[in-house]
């Protein structure tokens, strides 16, 4: 996607040396554009862990490289399995991490040693490459969705309510809801986004809100709170999020608060579709809520927060009571049944097994 007219992708290699990694550096957003340099796996995994680079498609893509950049300096048995469970253990909710790693490890175990950094740099590309294209085409299956709910109210715009950020920052280009939310307006169509702001740490005020600006689509900031509001008063035609593990049953891990969205939705009869690319589906886990970890970050994020003084300067400030504790899940797991349907790079399902073996039965047979 662009910035200011100028094209970019997430995470990409220098091409002034072609093999130190760059990445947008999202804390710093939507402050200012600031790119970083990584050059080693520990400033990669610092960049995940410290949420430089989130989203579930993302971090998987930055950590392959993360594992190339390792494989420079020492590309032997023992270097490989371990920079791969380093940068494994970075985050545990997002199974994006998961499968670009074990991509990773598969492509490169049976190569020898001393060939091994080439082909972990071709091996990240590949994973790259395949996030722009699965994501375009998640873009395009959802599509569809938000031209029959214009259909059906000629003249006026279509509410799309999102969680967390799923854009074009959040995978390698494009994005995942974003993606369909992106083609629906670059198509003409008359969108409009109720952006929730997804407290603790504000990814769809700071960023889904700077992406759509950026790309001139239409949006409201709202509290995470307002939505079941909006959706009573009709003024929610569709809740569109991304999500970090599909389950084979398809229970969806999401930013902590979907859960609560899809039950107002579910209670406003208002449809709850989920967009997710292939690397996101966990079919090892049937039942999300008992089965997935849910990543606890520092307290400190919920205790505090971060934006922008009237003079310009960046601060982080207290906004809870002094002394009182925080507790700061990450994540939460919506249950299957009250997901309408999942948007996927090979078409829409309903959130079941049989929906999910329909679109992969390749999963179907392995798992
Ligand atoms: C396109 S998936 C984005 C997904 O990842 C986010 O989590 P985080 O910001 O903590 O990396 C959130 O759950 C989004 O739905």
């Amino acid at each position: 996607m662009k910035i200011d007219g100028v094209p970019y992708r997430s995470v990409w290699v220098d091409p002034e040396d072609g093999w130190s990694v760059r990445i947008l550096d999202q804390t710093r957003l939507p402050w200012t554009v600031e790119i970083l340099r990584l050059t080693d796996e520990r400033q990669v995994a610092h960049a995940i862990k410290s949420m430089q680079v989130r989203g579930a498609p993302l971090i998987g893509a930055v950590a392959a490289y993360g594992l190339a950049l390792a494989l420079r300096r020492d590309d032997s048995d023992a270097a490989l399995e371990a920079v791969a469970a380093m940068l494994g253990r970075t985050r545990p909710t997002a199974i994006n991490l998961r499968w670009a790693l074990d991509r990773m490890l598969r492509a490169l175990r049976p190569v020898a040693p001393g060939r091994r950094a080439a082909a972990a740099y071709a091996a990240a590309a590949d994973i790259a490459e395949d996030d722009v294209e699965t994501c375009r085409r998640i873009g395009q299956h959802g599509l569809p969705l938000l031209q029959a709910i214009a259909a059906r109210k000629p003249g006026k715009r279509v509410n799309i309510l999102t969680h967390c950020n799923t854009g074009w920052i959040a995978t390698v280009d494009y994005g995942t809801a974003l993606s369909v939310i992106y083609q629906a307006h670059d198509s003409g169509l008359p969108v409009h986004v109720w952006v929730d702001e997804t407290r603790p740490r504000n990814q769809g005020s700071a960023l889904t809100a700077w992406e759509l600006g950026k790309h001139g689509v239409p949006h409201t900031v709202i509290a995470d709170n307002a939505g079941g509001h909006l959706m009573q008063h009709g003024e929610v035609d569709i809740v569109l999020v991304g999500t970090d593990r599909v389950t084979r049953q398809g229970d969806v891990a999401n930013k902590i608060g979907t859960y609560l969205k899809a039950l107002a939705a579910h209670d406003n009869g208002v449809p709850f579709w989920v967009a997710l690319p292939h690397s996101t589906l966990d079919m090892s886990v049937r039942d999300g809520v008992r089965e997935i970890p849910i990543e606890e970050r520092d307290a400190r994020e919920v205790l505090e927060t971060t934006g922008q003084t009237w003079d310009g300067r960046v601060e982080t400030v207290r906004t809870a009571a002094p002394g009182s504790a925080g507790l700061n899940p990450a994540f939460d797991v919506t249950p299957a049944r009250l997901v309408t349907g999942l948007i996927t790079e090979r078409g829409r399902c309903e959130a079941s097994e049989t929906g999910l073996r329909g679109l992969y039965p390749e999963f179907a047979a392995a798992a």
